[in-house]
């Protein structure tokens, strides 16, 4: 592969007004010139893909060769409606798992083990910058690579027998400090903004940046998570890969990143939505 290409050190200058205001307001950005070659997100996409095309049994088998148990998910279990229900397959795999990957010669694990390792590198530069911002201790972000609570969300979205009652991914906002989305050119993520759903055009090799409720929190609300879904394609597949970027467990906000998670299942458990931050301020 050839030598990476350079990274736009002057993007931190990008993130004075009006750019920054965007972001208090509940904003989603997109990186170019990061660096990550194209051949990463090319081979990254093809082994991504391979994994999708197994059968339904093998994805959903105990005892699944690549990956741990459970990181396979059909839609939303726990949904009660129609509308509750995400159209679309997932694998959720964490860091603390890559990083245990021995170097086999196996495609699947070399290959998410690279992708993971650049786009760790531009998480860290971007959290890094996001928050010097807003004077947040940059102890938070000194090694994300090292975070093994950070994960990556494989995501594959299939056109809808059941026309535009059902969204690929449900209205959320990530728990993440931040999210990384690499996505394919088809398009169906879409944002809230000033009450409106807003469509995100994807951009050949651009990241797709969003602040998740860890960052609202850490920021004391200087920057908001926003709150996005997935409209689910017409007639053609679609793929998308995010990588979020998670504290340790115990790492204390004005609460440990665990209470935040465990609350938040409970309430999707009990009432179909995350009920989100508002749930933890005083
Ligand atoms: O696929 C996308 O565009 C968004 C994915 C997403 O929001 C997520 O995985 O949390
Ligand atoms: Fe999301």
């Amino acid at each position: 592969m050839a030598s990476r290409p350079p990274f736009e050190t002057h993007f931190s200058s990008i993130l004075e007004t009006p750019f920054r205001d965007q972001l208090q307001k509940g904003g989603v950005f997109q990186v170019v010139n990061h660096g990550i070659h194209k051949e990463v997100f090319e081979m990254m996409f093809c082994e991504d893909k391979k994994l999708f095309d197994r059968s339904f049994n093998e994805k959903v088998r105990e005892k699944f060769s690549d990956l741990s148990k459970n990181c396979y998910r059909w839609g939303n279990p726990n949904a009660t409606s129609p509308a509750q229900y995400s159209f679309s397959e997932a694998f959720h795999i964490t860091l603390a798992e890559i990083s245990s990957y021995s170097n086999d010669g196996n495609n699947f694990r070399t290959t998410i083990a690279m992708y993971v390792q650049e786009i760790a590198r531009v998480a860290q530069m971007i959290c890094e910058i996001l928050g010097n911002q807003v004077n947040v201790n940059s102890k938070y972000f000194e090694n994300i690579y090292a975070l093994q609570n950070s994960f990556l969300r494989l995501n594959k979205y299939h056109p809808c027998v059941f026309g535009s009652q059902m969204f690929g991914l449900v209205p959320h906002t990530d728990t993440s400090f931040i999210t990384i989305l690499s996505q394919d050119q088809i398009g169906g993520l879409e944002l809230k903004k000033n009450g409106q759903w807003i469509g995100v055009k994807p951009y050949s090799e651009a990241l797709t940046v969003n602040i998740g409720d860890m960052f609202q929190a850490l920021s004391n609300g200087v920057y908001q998570s926003v709150r996005h879904r997935v409209i689910p394609p017409a007639n053609v597949e679609r793929f998308s890969i995010a990588f979020f970027v998670c504290p340790y467990h115990e790492t204390e906000i004005e609460f440990s990143f665990r209470e935040y998670k465990e609350q938040s299942e409970r309430d999707v458990k009990e009432t179909g939505d995350k009920v989100g931050l508002s749930r933890f301020l005083i």
